[in-house]
């Protein structure tokens, strides 16, 4: 009836909980970890009791939690272990309270009465185990939410038995021990080994099985029960000492409840005070205060909890730093918010300049986020300038669009209506100036590409900070945009002047330039090395070797381009031109280029006119003799004329000629032209908006009426500012907390008060310490309990005095 009534008095636990003093400290962590969007949480070690039958092992986990829920008895009252799981709940908003447990067995249903989780781990205990005695080794799992838990879980094994009884098969000591290592050989289990003080502590069943698991004793506590029923005139004392059987972590005595206080109902806490009082009373335990009662089983527990604390924060301390700079760097992207009109206008007038700066930056190659791994602003400029524009121009062979009868072609053109006295100047220069026309075409793509790459670099610039206000993006893409087309519009006039400047007066006098005479010596000179063998123009006026020659001429034109001012003589053979014969004789007269006669022999100009004679288009029909008074009929001119196919030196000559000055006075202009356009381009392009660009934008963004409208953040910047901010704070607080977390030994003996704390959680304490109760015990010796469990060193705060040599179990 009172456990009734103790039950549905507003729960309150009734003495020292496990953990009690930590869990406002792992509260904090708790809360840490939930700040910071982790899933993780502490995990405490698991606590499993274990020893013979009967030797208290349920009483010591009920006093250890606080509350009347196990079935107890001088009997085999666990058959099944029982995993209990503590768990805390937040507190109702009005402060109330409210503890109930929940069994896995049967989801949803809530036991606040906990006389009633008593009965039904007995029934569920029959329904697996049977009626009689039977163990399985099947677990109950039983939940209990309170808000003045840990989140821990607590194990209640069956005791070992030796003689089976009831329905108990003959290996059942063998069955329960290997149920129990089973537990308890985990290194993250913390082990109370029970023995009651009234049995030989030497053949303790507890101390054995502990040993096997937990070898080193880093995670073993004596737990010796019944001190009050032990023989008259005797003590536990040397038990209590390790001087029976030393144990590294050592031992607590402890006075629970009897059957007869258990068949009175007598209150857990009734039990611990007259279990305070049963020591006070026997000073043979005064001097041995500190491993004596229950609440200093909990303190010692609590103790290791500590350390197991204190082991992980560490990592949570990095964890926590490392997201705050991530998180503060993420912030900062989002800027803060300004509202007035001179701070819009400062903040304006910053990202413009920082923009201006970021745009040379990028061009001049001083952008500190230089990519290591491909070209990057002012270096595709030069990529492009170089080994794009030049290159190309380099690969060009002037002569490669002009066949020999289109040069012949030009020079008949030039010669009008008479016969060429001289090497006509014409043809050059018609032919020259078509070569330069085309070099406009490539010099205008540079700089579209130049345009290009500009455009791009002003897309990188300030991508991150930019983020915020995507209308000033906008506008500011938009001015740009304009501005480098603006920009473009000169270099396109300056590149077209430049090609014109060259088409428009060919200097023959540059001294680069092959001039007249050299020409026509060249020429001579290749026409009298490829005078043998001489092509043999078949019927259909096709050269055999054709392709041949014609190969070989290009080679030569090529090895010709490469060289200075173009010129080079070529000593191999050099056939003059595709298809042209060669005449046996060389011998030219040469004046200089300019008027340049080449009076060719009185033979070449014969073999000239015989040859235009013979030449079929021109020759007139054979007549008769008896026709020769009647009108002679000229043949109608072709619609199309072409040159005669028959050519004489003269003509390969002056074909050579031009060809050479062609090449020649195109090597000039391509490098002038190479040298200027990315000049032109650099001036009027890049240059020029690296100069002006910070005015363009002050001229056509800064103005106060625009200020709210470019700075306008989308929603989702304002959330995000709002919500880093808050994580910032949050973090801070966390690493503050950390830092201020009071794991001295001291405050976690008090039970660590949370004051004023804003989550309203009161203040925890254990049993209120009484002289005898002084905590002296002080862990300076314990070891490790695991990986999960351990600590590598000890704080020394938490030795407030130093142990006493019994103490230190061995
Ligand atoms: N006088 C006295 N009786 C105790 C003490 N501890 C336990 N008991 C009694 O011993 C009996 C067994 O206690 P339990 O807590 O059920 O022991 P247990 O080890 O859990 O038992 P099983 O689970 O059956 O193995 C009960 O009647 C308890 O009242 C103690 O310190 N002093």
């Amino acid at each position: 009836m009172a456990e009734e009534a103790a039950a549905s008095t507003p729960p309150q636990l009734s003495a020292a909980p496990l953990g009690s003093s930590v869990i406002p400290i792992v509260n904090k962590l708790q809360d840490i970890f939930a700040q910071l969007g982790s899933q993780s949480t502490i995990e405490l070690p698991q606590v499993a009791v274990v020893g013979s039958q009967s030797s208290g092992k349920s009483s010591v986990l009920e006093s250890l939690v606080g509350r009347d829920f196990l079935p107890r008895g001088s009997d085999i009252c666990t058959r099944r272990p029982l995993v209990l799981q503590l768990l805390q709940t937040k507190r109702k908003p009005d402060g109330s309270e409210e503890e109930y447990g929940e069994f896995l067995h049967l989801p949803g249903k809530r036991f606040y009465d906990f006389s009633e989780i008593r009965r039904e781990i007995q029934a569920e205990t029959d329904r697996e185990a049977g009626g009689n005695k039977g163990a399985s080794d099947k677990q109950i799992r039983l939940k209990i939410f309170s808000p003045n838990v840990l989140d821990i879980n607590l194990v209640d094994l069956p005791g070992i038995t030796k003689v089976p009884v009831g329905d108990q098969p003959s290996d059942i000591e063998a069955r329960i021990r290997t149920m129990i290592m089973s537990y308890i050989k985990q290194p993250s289990c913390l082990i109370l080994a029970v023995t009651p003080a009234n049995s030989d502590l030497a053949n303790s069943d507890a101390l054995q099985i502990a040993g096997n698991a937990d070898p080193d004793g880093y995670r073993t506590i004596g737990v010796i029960t019944k001190l009050d029923i032990m023989d008259r005139g005797t003590d536990a004392r040397n038990l209590l000492l390790g001087k029976v059987v030393p144990l590294r972590l050592g031992y607590v005595g402890v006075v629970n409840r009897s059957q007869e206080d258990i068949l009175l109902n007598r209150s857990i806490k009734d039990a611990l005070v007259a279990e305070e009082k049963f020591f006070r009373s026997r000073p043979v335990y005064t001097s041995l205060a500190d491993r004596c009662g229950v609440p200093q089983l909990a303190k010692k527990l609590n103790q290791i909890l500590v350390q197991h604390i204190k082991a992980i924060l560490p990592g949570l301390k990095s964890r926590i730093s490392s997201a705050l700079v991530s998180v503060a760097k993420e912030h900062a992207s989002y800027g803060e918010i300004t509202e007035s009109k001179a701070g819009q206008g400062a903040l304006l007038l910053n990202i413009l300049s920082k923009y201006c700066e970021a745009f040379s930056s990028m061009v001049e190659g001083r952008n500190e986020e230089m990519s290591t791994c491909e070209l990057s602003g002012g270096a595709r400029i030069h990529y492009i300038f170089q080994s794009i524009f030049v290159k190309s121009l380099e690969e060009v062979d002037p002569c490669e669009d002009l066949t020999n009868d289109g040069i012949r072609t030009a020079i008949e053109n030039a010669n009008g209506p008479r016969s060429a006295l001289f090497v006509p100047e014409v043809p050059f220069e018609v032919l020259v100036r078509r070569q330069i026309a085309r070099l406009l075409d490539p010099s205008l793509q540079c700089a579209r590409f130049i345009y290009d790459e500009l455009i791009k670099i002003s897309h990188r610039c300030m991508v991150n900070e930019l983020q915020r206000f995507p209308v000033l993006r906008r506008h500011m893409d938009q001015v740009i945009g304009n501005f480098l087309r603006q920009g473009l519009e000169p270099s396109e006039t300056m590149i077209g002047h430049i090609i014109e400047m060259e088409m428009d007066y060919i200097n023959t006098s540059h001294p680069s330039f092959i001039g007249g005479s050299k020409a026509v010596e060249l020429a001579n000179q290749q026409i009298k090395n490829s005078r043998v063998p001489l092509p043999i123009r078949s019927k259909d006026g096709s050269e055999p070797d054709k392709a041949l020659t014609s190969e070989r001429s290009n080679k030569s034109r090529a090895i010709l381009a490469r060289q200075v001012n173009g010129i080079v003589a070529d000593q191999g053979v050099r056939p003059v031109a595709d298809g042209e014969k060669l005449p046996s004789t060389g011998s030219t007269s040469i004046s200089t280029w300019g008027i340049p006669s080449i009076f060719g022999g009185s033979d070449n100009r014969t073999s000239v006119k015989e040859s235009s004679t013979n030449n079929k288009p021109y020759s007139e029909p054979v007549h008769d003799a008896e026709h020769s008074f009647s009108m002679i009929h000229l043949r109608e001119p072709p619609t199309v004329l072409r040159p005669s196919e028959d050519r004489s030196e003269t003509q390969a000559i002056e074909i050579a000629i031009t060809k050479l000055l062609l090449r020649s006075y195109y090597d000039i202009v391509r490098k002038n032209i190479e040298d200027s356009v990315p000049k032109a381009i650099m001036h009027f392009l890049v240059n020029h908006t690296k100069r002006e660009l910070h005015n363009v934008f002050i001229k056509k963004l800064y103005r106060e009426n625009l200020f709210e409208e470019m700075l306008q953040e989308p929603d989702e910047i304002a959330s995000k500012r709002k919500r880093t901010r808050e994580t910032l704070r949050v973090l801070q607080l966390a690493f503050r907390t950390l830092d201020e977390l009071p794991l001295e030994a001291e405050t976690v003996e008090r039970g660590y008060s949370l004051g004023s704390d804003p989550t309203g959680l009161p203040e925890i304490h254990g049993l209120p310490t009484s002289s005898i109760f002084k905590w002296k015990w002080a862990p300076l010796h314990a070891r490790p309990l695991s990986h999960s469990l351990s600590v590598s060193h000890l704080n020394v705060k938490l030795c407030r005095t130093p142990p006493t040599k019994a103490g230190i179990s061995k």
